[in-house]
């Protein structure tokens, strides 16, 4: 991987790469803020999954987040949101809700997207694999995310429990299955046939799996897309089934933006960080 840009921040660096990914068959760019702790040795790592519309770069600068990790000792491993470059399928109408932008971390089994579109393996396998044998990382992850990026955060650690110590979401789509945006891109990304759509829900994994990691998950109350994309209840009502340990915040005042982010990851990161250090 090749060091595309780099800053120094709070006493770290903040990273940007380029490599070139096998499961999406095309070049990708990642974000990386190393704490000042990784010049001493290995430290644990944070994945931060973005929403639609996104790159790696829009958490990098609109979170705020590097300053709490640099004093956690927590690195963020911030991948982009979908497959790039030429030859990679977009919605021929170039909707911001599907294609480029919007790769729900789903392995797309339908043409033209099965080319391209295999971000549940980029993010569980390819990219921990690629930052842990070149970073200074101790091979203990937690994972978050935004919206569609708070729904693969979900997805990937309810069903991998052993890769991740805890996991949390801003404004997750909680119930793709069930919503415009997840209907959509599953009818486009895995088919017409709703059995396969199931393993990428995270209300209805957690119903029929449980989930033994801690979640933490902030909503806003004043967020536009609450009530008909992101469903936070069917998540809840999926936890009081089997007594999973979800913490579910309702934040009053709150919308969907990076302002709602960045005045809730401190708590993100301290959360993750109480996790990662046991
Ligand atoms: N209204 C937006 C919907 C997409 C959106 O709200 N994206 C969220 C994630 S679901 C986001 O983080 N946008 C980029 C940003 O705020 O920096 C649009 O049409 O572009």
């Amino acid at each position: 991987m090749q060091i595309v840009q780099q800053q120094q921040c709070f006493g770290g660096r903040q990273i940007r790469y380029r490599h070139d990914s096998q499961s999406l068959n095309c070049s990708m760019q990642f974000s990386v803020f190393l704490p000042p702790q990784a010049e001493q040795g290995p430290v644990p790592a944070l994945y931060w999954l973005s929403g639609l519309t996104c790159t790696d770069d829009n958490f990098s600068t609109k979170a705020g987040a590097q300053r709490m990790a640099a004093m956690l000792g927590l690195a963020l491993i911030i991948p982009d949101t979908s497959p790039r470059g030429e030859g990679v399928a977009d919605d021929p109408q170039g909707a911001y809700d599907l294609g480029l932008g919007a790769g729900f971390y789903v392995n797309a089994t339908e043409t033209p997207w099965n080319k391209h579109y295999r971000m549940y393996d980029y993010v569980l396998n390819e990219l921990p694999a690629l930052v842990e044998r070149e970073l200074p990382l101790n091979g203990k992850r937690a994972i978050s995310g935004h919206s569609m990026g708070g729904h693969g955060a979900l997805v990937l650690a309810l069903r991998n429990p052993a890769r991740f110590v805890s996991v949390s979401a801003f404004a997750p789509i909680s119930h793709p299955t069930d919503c415009p945006w997840g209907q959509k891109a599953f009818t486009a990304y895995l088919g017409e046939d709703q059995s396969a759509w199931a393993e990428y829900d995270a209300s209805l994994l957690l119903a029929a799996k449980g989930c033994s990691l801690p979640m933490l998950v902030d909503q806003g109350e004043a967020d536009n897309f609450l009530a008909e994309q992101l469903r936070p209840e069917a998540l809840q009502a999926a936890a009081d089934v089997d007594g999973a340990e979800l913490t579910l915040r309702l934040q009053p005042g709150y919308d969907h933006s990076y302002y709602f982010i960045a005045s809730f990851i401190e708590e993100h990161l301290r959360f993750h960080a109480r996790h990662l250090a046991g």
